[in-house]
């Protein structure tokens, strides 16, 4: 018998996503089935998005090999009917307060950092780089962790080792490449560029440095259609593009309305499902089918 969700205390409830406690070492990390567009948190749900995003964390984690806060299987006894299949059970670590991205293409905030002074997080790059060029190698542009509503603040190195020291700074860097970089040359054999990732660790009360959170996820990460990939040109996402088209250029809704997006219809919640599905069983050459929390 499985336990009921309120046996557990919330501890913290972010966008698409909730932390629970479990016990004094392990908590339940709940992902959501909504969605964000243009930083609104949509009406619509996608359903099955939670467990979708789940499963690719889980994929992730055991095709890296890297040490993390898992600390059960996607059908632990200890998670709760109603969330089985878009919850995990995890060790409860002592997070590191920084946003551990890496970014293998230019875009986003380094896109606007870059076009401003030729560099990402004090990491200089060469003349002439484009929306959507490659950094090859991948490099580390760290972030502080935003308040509620608020969008992390590109720090660099030397500030992190300030902040954290430089023996645990260069671990998170080196191992934030290390596992971007792996995890993006899967997807990519599979038609799928991971543009650019964050990650988060903690750790062990032991000492050990573990990945934690999410892993290698349309949330956590820019996923682009391989087939369309060509730099210079705005490359839409792999998941979020379809409500994105919708909400600006048939919803009558803008971004400058001031107002919130209106309710998703039912063909645009629909491929957007199929979609996150479609990266999840393209990546992982598993089936989504056989993913424990499904319709009975
Ligand atoms: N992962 C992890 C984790 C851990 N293993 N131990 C202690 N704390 C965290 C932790 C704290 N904040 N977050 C972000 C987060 C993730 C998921 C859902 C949310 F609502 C919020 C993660």
């Amino acid at each position: 018998m499985r336990p009921e969700l309120s046996e557990y205390t919330p501890i913290y409830s972010g966008k698409v996503r909730e932390l629970y406690e479990v016990d004094d070492e392990h908590l339940l990390l709940v992902a959501s089935d909504r969605i964000s567009a243009y930083d609104y948190i949509l009406d619509t749900p996608i359903p099955d998005k939670g467990r979708v995003l789940t499963a690719m964390s889980v994929f992730f984690f055991d095709a890296l090999g890297v040490p993390n806060h898992l600390a059960g299987p996607a059908d632990d006894p200890r998670i709760p009917e109603s969330v089985l299949g878009r919850a995990l059970i995890t060790r409860r670590l002592d997070m590191v307060p920084v946003e551990c991205v890496a970014r293998g293409y230019l875009t986003g905030s380094g896109l606007k950092e870059y076009r401003a002074n030729g560099q990402v997080c004090g990491v200089p790059l060469p003349e002439g780089l484009v929306d959507g060029s490659r950094i090859d190698p991948p490099i580390f542009t760290p972030a502080t962790k935003a308040a509620v509503g608020d969008h992390d603040e590109n720090v660099s190195f030397e500030r992190v080792a300030a902040d954290v020291g430089l023996d645990l700074a260069t671990r998170l860097r080196d191992l934030t490449l290390e596992v971007y970089s792996s995890g993006a040359d899967i997807a990519r054999e599979r038609g799928i560029i991971l543009a650019d990732t964050k990650f988060e660790f903690g750790h062990t009360s032991d000492g050990d440095l573990l990945l934690a959170d999410e892993v290698l996820t349309p949330d956590s990460s820019r996923y682009w259609d391989g087939e369309l990939y060509e730099p210079g040109k705005a490359l839409p996402s792999f998941d979020k593009q379809i409500v994105r088209d919708w909400l600006t250029k048939e919803s009558g809704w803008s971004t400058d309305a001031g107002t919130p997006p209106p309710a998703l219809p039912a063909d645009v919640v629909e491929r957007t499902r199929a979609r996150y599905i479609e990266a999840y069983e393209r990546i992982s050459g598993l089936r989504f089918a056989d993913w424990p929390g499904g319709a009975a």
